[in-house]
């Protein structure tokens, strides 16, 4: 068979992979010898049990199956999940070669159950020049005017919940943040002003979320038949909005989708708006409540980074409306909340691509047909890429003394084009947290009472007494 040895590529010539250019440990875990091509052996890694595979130990903790392999087997290593084998990458390099079109396709690469839960038909499972166009017309909503016009609405949901705080004062901000980020989802996606729907919602998308962890069987008591039905209740709401949105204009992301055009006029459909806004809706619910989450314990565990954040909001942004023009000159903010993607476990990997044509890679042969992903997390804790990865360090990101990072390096949002997978929520969350980090840094404070801070094992990671905190107003 005629296999392209893409390890030969020119932009890898370089690199670790090749022999020689290695450092002794590289070549242990991922280099090897080059061999002829039709004695290259398949990636490292474990095939787990018959049938099951290693399914239970993925379902059992997320983070915990790659950390151990990543240890284990390096930048190249292979499973048996959810029915099918599959190759993980991890690295800037693996990171960009997952990326090639001429060997990896988003179609029909997720598993099954993942698929039935995302409709078949959304941004995560479709590829190619139907993806991108479709793509192109969803960044529309993103784009930096889009954005600018979210912040008073993002200030203003915002600012009504942590007024409340402050009457209240004892707090588990891991349940509050997820009202927040329902009444968020909610009104900037779809216009609702939060009412009785928010708390259906809210439950709708968590029993939702659980169904991608969940074993996929679908009956009305188990974890995944409830998940569908999350699922369904979303889209009957997504409906609804969509009916009142055909009325007329809402101040939302699904309005700006609905007038998005490609160059040739052509529009995204009802029956695709649905799909796309039932994962963003989800996409979004997650990554504001466990991204809120996170950055107030990083500020709380770091009092010297939190004085700072302080001192720069006060300078920057002391009262009022926050401005966008604000927001840009946050800068130390905006490195917070770019060490807290690198540093706390959110993403485990990218979506799933399917193995179009066999390849080789790192010295180890794929065959078609086997599923593949990249890692986000464990690769951003590689110290050949980020030295001392376990130190929480926003100076990584100062831009007076950048860093030098490979393309792929920094990929808490995945990696590549806007108009490829890259996630597109990444400037909705970095507004997001500097929005909400001003509010809270201006006028108040809190302590964490005694708790048990370590991470759970859900899919998105958040302490395990869900965060208590004692919260006030600042006199004056
Ligand atoms: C901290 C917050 C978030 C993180 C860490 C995150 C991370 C990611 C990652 C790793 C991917 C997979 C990329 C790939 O498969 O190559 C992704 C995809 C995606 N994310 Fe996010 N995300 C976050 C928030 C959001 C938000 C707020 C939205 C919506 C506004 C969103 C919408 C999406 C969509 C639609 C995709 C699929 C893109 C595609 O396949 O073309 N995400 N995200």
């Amino acid at each position: 068979m005629d296999r392209p040895d893409v390890s030969d590529r020119a932009t890898l010539r370089k690199s670790f992979w090749a022999p020689g250019a290695l450092p002794a440990a590289r070549l242990r875990r991922g280099g090897g010898e080059r061999l002829a091509s039709a004695q290259k052996p398949l990636p490292p890694g474990s095939f787990g049990l018959p049938l099951l595979g290693e399914t239970l130990s993925i379902a059992w903790n997320n983070h915990g199956f790659f950390i151990k392999r990543f240890k284990k087997y390096g930048h190249v290593f292979k499973s048996h999940l959810f029915g099918e084998r599959v190759v993980f990458f991890v690295g800037p390099e693996a990171f960009t070669f997952f990326l090639d079109e001429r060997y990896f396709t988003r179609a029909r690469g997720s598993p099954g159950h993942v698929q039935e839960l995302l409709c078949y038909d959304s941004l995560p499972l479709i590829d190619g020049e139907t993806h991108r166009t479709r793509k192109r017309l969803i960044l529309h909503a993103f784009r930096k005017e889009a954005l600018d016009a979210y912040v008073p609405i993002i200030q203003r949901i915002t600012s009504k919940f942590i007024e409340q705080w402050a009457r209240r004062g004892d707090l588990t901000w891991r349940d509050e943040f997820q009202k927040m980020g329902s009444a968020l989802v909610l009104e900037l996606f779809t216009g609702q002003v939060a009412g009785p729907a928010n708390a259906h919602v809210a439950s709708a998308i968590n029993d939702f979320l659980k169904g991608f962890t969940a074993a996929p069987i679908k009956l009305p008591f188990t974890t995944y038949g409830r998940a569908i039905r999350g699922r369904d209740q979303l889209l009957a709401h997504i409906d609804e909005a969509l009916r009142q949105h055909h009325q007329r204009r809402f101040e939302d992301v699904l309005s700006e989708l609905m007038e998005a055009r490609s160059p040739d006029g052509s529009r995204l459909e009802d029956d695709v708006l649905r799909l796309e806004l039932m994962h963003l809706f989800f996409a979004a619910y997650g990554g504001v409540y466990v991204s809120l989450t996170l950055f107030t314990l990083a500020l709380s565990q770091h009092p010297e980074l939190w004085q700072r954040a302080r001192d720069e909001v006060r300078r920057v942004s002391p009262e009022g409306p926050i401005t966008p023009e604000q927001l840009e000159k946050l800068t130390f903010l905006g490195q917070f909340s770019q060490e807290l993607r690198r540093f706390f476990p959110i993403n485990s990997t990218t979506f799933f691509a399917q193995v179009k044509a066999p390849f080789e890679y790192g010295g180890y042969h794929v065959p078609a047909g086997w599923r593949a992903a990249a890692c986000v997390h464990v690769a951003m804790h590689d110290p050949d890429v980020f030295p001392q990865p376990e130190r929480f360090d926003p100076d990584r990101f100062d831009a007076r003394c950048p860093m030098h990072l490979e393309e792929n390096s920094y990929i808490p949002h995945g990696g590549g084009a806007p108009d490829g997978h890259r996630c597109p929520g990444e400037p909705v969350i970095t507004l997001l947290l500097k929005i909400v980090g001003t509010l809270l840094l201006r006028d108040y404070t809190w302590e964490l009472p005694p708790q048990d801070l370590k991470l759970n094992r859900d899919f998105f990671p958040t302490p395990c007494s869900g965060l208590k905190v004692k919260f006030r107003r600042l006199p004056g």
